[in-house]
């Protein structure tokens, strides 16, 4: 396993590119620990890919380095850096068994028999495949052949790294389920350092102890599922974590007070600001408030989803949603209040610290 580093790397698809906006991944510069599993999370088209290709090795960074264990393997290429892949869609030998396809990586590294089978064994059974070990893969269904590519990225015992790209895209959803924890469960036996990408946040939530979420070619936080959750450092981690996201409503911030329309908000500090042009307030629909008392708010719509209740809103013009527990009621002439501690204030686009 390895300690992965990113050294100020940046990458362009063009060999023109000069303002931050040509490259397809902006400056990353972290250092990811030994044994840790981390999920890049984002949407279509924001670099996860890319990412993924320089650890990988199937891309070389315009600027910067990439070291395992300290040492620089930006221009070894994928074969030369000792690391097991997962993609999208299956990668099989359609003559050989099952057995053999997930023995393959190891006969090659020359392991001694009676290992290969324990180890082959052991995944076989982890994915339920071990009914099928002498069977050809030739013939089976998308989502089997998908399990006999996850299982021989997961047969080698002696990698620096695990990446996987998407690779519950052809599983049925029961069964990524299954996978998904049994994939947790590995990684805590194992402490194999893994990536995974993904664009599925259930996904990435529940794999990952360390969740990347990157938007526009940026990494704008990483972070444990409850930070990400409790404290985002981005609106856009606010928006794309958690159902329905967080709201963000534009404010202005005198003191230690929010503006929003014609409302005062008490904050918990006073944000630090330094002439930011946009101000925004985060709140999740979790810790708004729903009844009696409070700021005024036009409900729209009530969403009963099984053990809570999903109250769409207006609230000073603005769009906003609340999560209320499936026992609490809804007043027809309802008010709202924050919870303190669940305000964030962002400005452009960033969350800023707050005194006090
Ligand atoms: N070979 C390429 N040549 C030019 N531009 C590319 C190339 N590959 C990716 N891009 C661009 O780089 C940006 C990042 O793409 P990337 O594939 O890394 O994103 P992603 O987050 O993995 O998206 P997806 O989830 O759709 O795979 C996108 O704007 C994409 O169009």
């Amino acid at each position: 396993m390895a300690r992965i580093n990113l050294d100020h790397i940046r990458h362009a698809y063009s060999a023109k590119a000069r303002a931050a906006g040509d490259f397809a991944l902006k400056e990353v510069h972290h250092e990811w620990d030994d044994g840790g599993a981390y999920a890049l999370l984002g949407p279509s088209g924001c670099g996860k890919t890319t990412l993924l290709n320089i650890i990988s090795g199937l891309l070389h960074p315009s600027d910067g380095s990439i070291q395992f264990d300290g040492v620089d393997v930006t221009n070894l290429p994928t074969q030369a850096r000792n690391i097991a892949q997962v993609f999208q869609f299956p990668v099989v030998y359609d003559t050989m068994s099952v057995f053999d396809n997930l023995a393959f990586p190891l006969r090659n590294r020359h392991v001694a028999e009676a290992e290969v089978n324990r180890r082959v064994t052991e995944i076989l059974e982890m994915i339920g495949l071990s009914d099928m070990a002498h069977k050809r893969a030739q013939g089976l269904t998308a989502d089997l052949k998908q399990k006999i590519s996850l299982g021989r990225g997961l047969v080698r015992s002696d990698v620096n790294a695990i990446l996987f790209d998407e690779p519950l895209t052809v599983i049925d959803p029961h069964m990524k389920w299954v996978l998904r924890s049994q994939l947790k469960q590995l990684h805590r036996r194992s402490g194999f350092t893994m990536v995974y990408v993904t664009h599925d946040q259930t996904e990435a939530l529940t794999f990952a102890d360390k969740v990347v979420v990157m938007y526009d070619g940026e990494i704008v936080q990483i972070g444990t599922p409850a930070e990400l959750f409790e404290r985002p450092s981005h609106t856009f981690v606010g928006y794309f974590i958690g159902s329905p996201g967080m709201n963000v409503l534009p404010a202005k911030v005198l003191g230690s007070h929010a503006v929003i329309g014609d409302q005062s908000v008490a904050l918990p500090g006073q944000p630090k600001l330094s002439g930011e042009s946009r101000i925004e307030l985060g709140i999740r629909p979790e810790f708004i408030r729903l009844g009696r008392e409070g700021m005024p708010v036009t409900i729209s719509k009530v969403e009963d989803i099984g053990r809570q209740k999903i109250v769409r809103a207006t609230f000073c013009g603005h769009a906003l949603s609340v999560v209320l527990s499936e026992d609490e009621e809804v007043p027809s002439d309802a008010g709202i209040t924050f919870v303190p501690d669940g305000i964030g204030i962002f400005a452009d686009s960033w969350r800023v610290g707050m005194e006090g």
